[in-house]
C-alpha cells in the first residue's frame, strides 16, 4: 500500500505537487494519470525517497521509503527506462543491481524470463530498441521480488504486442495481492492497463476512480434533442451549467448538463414535443479532456487545427 498524505513539493517558485492525498491499494493495477507536467515522476520520486515532500507524507508499506532495511523488496521502479549502461549487457545490469543489494544471481534469470528478454540478456543494452529498454527497465523493478511495484510511463515504446505483454504482467503481480502503480499522461493507454485511476493536474488531485466510473460518469452528459419546437425547448432547457447549440438543423439540439430524462420531463410538463432523445456517448478521451482541461500546463495559444471527424463533442461547462 502506498499512502499520499497532504503532500506538497516546490522547485524554487514552481509547486510541482499542492496538497496531494491518495492511497493506491494491492490487488488492483491503479494508473497514475495527467496531463504533461501534472507533478506525476516528481509524487513518484518522492514514493520511492529520491525526493523528499517540503510537507506531508509518503509511506510505502506502513514506513517512509528510507526506513526500510532491503527497500528493493519492499518496492520496484522504473523511473528512468534508459538509465542503463549502454555498453553493458542486460544481464550484467541486473547483476550489478542484484550482487550490491544481495539478490541472489538465479533471480537475474528468473526476471529476464518474466519480460521476455532471456535471449538477447548477453547483449549490449545499448544495441535494445525502446521497447526492450523498457522490459530491461522493469526486470530491474522485479528484481527484489517486491510488493510495491511502480512504473513511470512503462507502455511508452511498447508496441500493441509489448501492451498486451505488460497488461498481463501487472494484472498477474496484482492477482498476486500486490500494489502496482503505473502512470501515463494518455488515458488511451493507461485504461489499457489499469482497473483504478488516480488522475492529477497541476499537483493537485483531481479524480480517486475507477476507469468504468469514469466512462459512466462522462458518457451521456451530451443529449441530441430533436423536436419541431426547438427553440422553445432551447429557452426552456438554458439554465447555469447548461448548454444548448442547434445542431443538424432547426428542430435539433444538442444540450450539455443535463440527464435525458430530466429534458423528456421538463418538456413534458411545459407541453412541448420530443421526436428524438439521444444520450450521446463520450470517448474515455473526451471524459478526460473534460476532467482535466482546466489543468492542462502547457495550452498551445492558438488551438490546433483539427483533423476531418476528430471534433470534439463535449462542451466545457
Ligand atoms: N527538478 C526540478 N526543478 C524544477 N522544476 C521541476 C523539477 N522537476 C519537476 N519540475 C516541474 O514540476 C512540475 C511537475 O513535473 P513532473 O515531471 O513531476 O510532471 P509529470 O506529470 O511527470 O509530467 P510528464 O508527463 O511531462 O513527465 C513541472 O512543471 C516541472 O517543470
Amino acid at each position: 500500500m502506498i499512502v499520499v498524505e497532504h503532500v506538497t513539493k516546490n522547485y524554487g517558485k514552481k509547486t510541482a505537487v499542492n496538497d496531494l492525498s491518495f492511497t493506491v491499494r494491492p490487488g488492483v493495477v491503479t494508473g497514475f494519470l495527467g496531463p504533461n507536467g501534472a507533478g506525476k515522476s516528481t509524487t513518484m520520486r518522492m514514493i520511492v525517497g529520491l525526493d523528499r515532500p517540503d510537507t506531508g507524507s509518503v509511506t510505502v508499506g506502513g514506513k517512509p521509503y528510507r526506513d526500510h532495511v532491503a527497500p528493493l523488496h519492499e518496492v520496484g521502479a522504473l523511473l528512468e527506462a534508459r538509465a542503463i549502461h549502454p555498453g553493458r549487457s542486460a544481464y550484467n545490469h541486473l547483476l550489478a543491481l542484484a550482487t550490491t543489494t544481495g539478490i541472489p544471481r538465479r533471480r537475474i534469470t528468473e526476471v529476464l524470463d518474466l519480460v521476455g528478454l532471456s535471449t538477447v540478456g548477453r547483449k549490449r543494452a545499448g544495441a535494445f530498441s525502446l521497447g526492450m529498454g523498457q522490459r530491461l527497465g522493469i526486470a530491474a523493478a522485479l528484481l527484489g521480488d517486491p510488493d510495491v511495484v511502480i512504473l513511470d510511463e512503462p507502455v511508452n515504446g511498447l508496441d500493441p504486442e509489448g501492451i498486451v505483454w505488460i497488461r498481463n504482467l501487472l494484472k498477474s503481480l496484482a492477482d498476486e495481492g500486490r500494489t502496482v502503480f503505473v502512470s501515463s499522461h494518455l488515458i488511451s493507454e493507461i485504461a489499457l492497463v489499469a482497473e483504478h485511476l488516480i488522475v492529477v493536474g497541476r499537483g493537485e488531485l483531481i479524480a480517486d476512480t475507477s476507469v468504468s466510473e469514469m466512462q459512466r460518469a462522462a458518457s451521456g452528459v451530451v443529449v441530441r434533442v430533436r423536436s419541431p419546437r426547438a427553440s422553445e425547448l432551447a429557452r426552456l432547457l438554458l439554465d447555469d451549467g447548461v448548454t444548448v447549440e442547434s445542431s443538424g438543423g432547426p428542430s435539433e439540439l444538442r444540450v450539455t448538463g443535463l440527464e435525458a430524462a430530466v429534458i423528456g420531463d421538463r418538456a413534458l410538463a411545459a407541453g412541448l414535443p420530443v421526436h428524438a432523445l439521444i444520450p450521446t456517448e463520450v470517448s474515455l478521451e473526451q471524459a478526460f479532456m473534460q476532467l482535466t482541461h482546466d489543468s492542462v500546463e502547457y495550452e498551445p495559444t492558438a488551438p490546433a487545427p483539427e483533423p476531418a471527424g476528430t471534433r470534439q463533442e463535449v462542451t466545457s461547462r
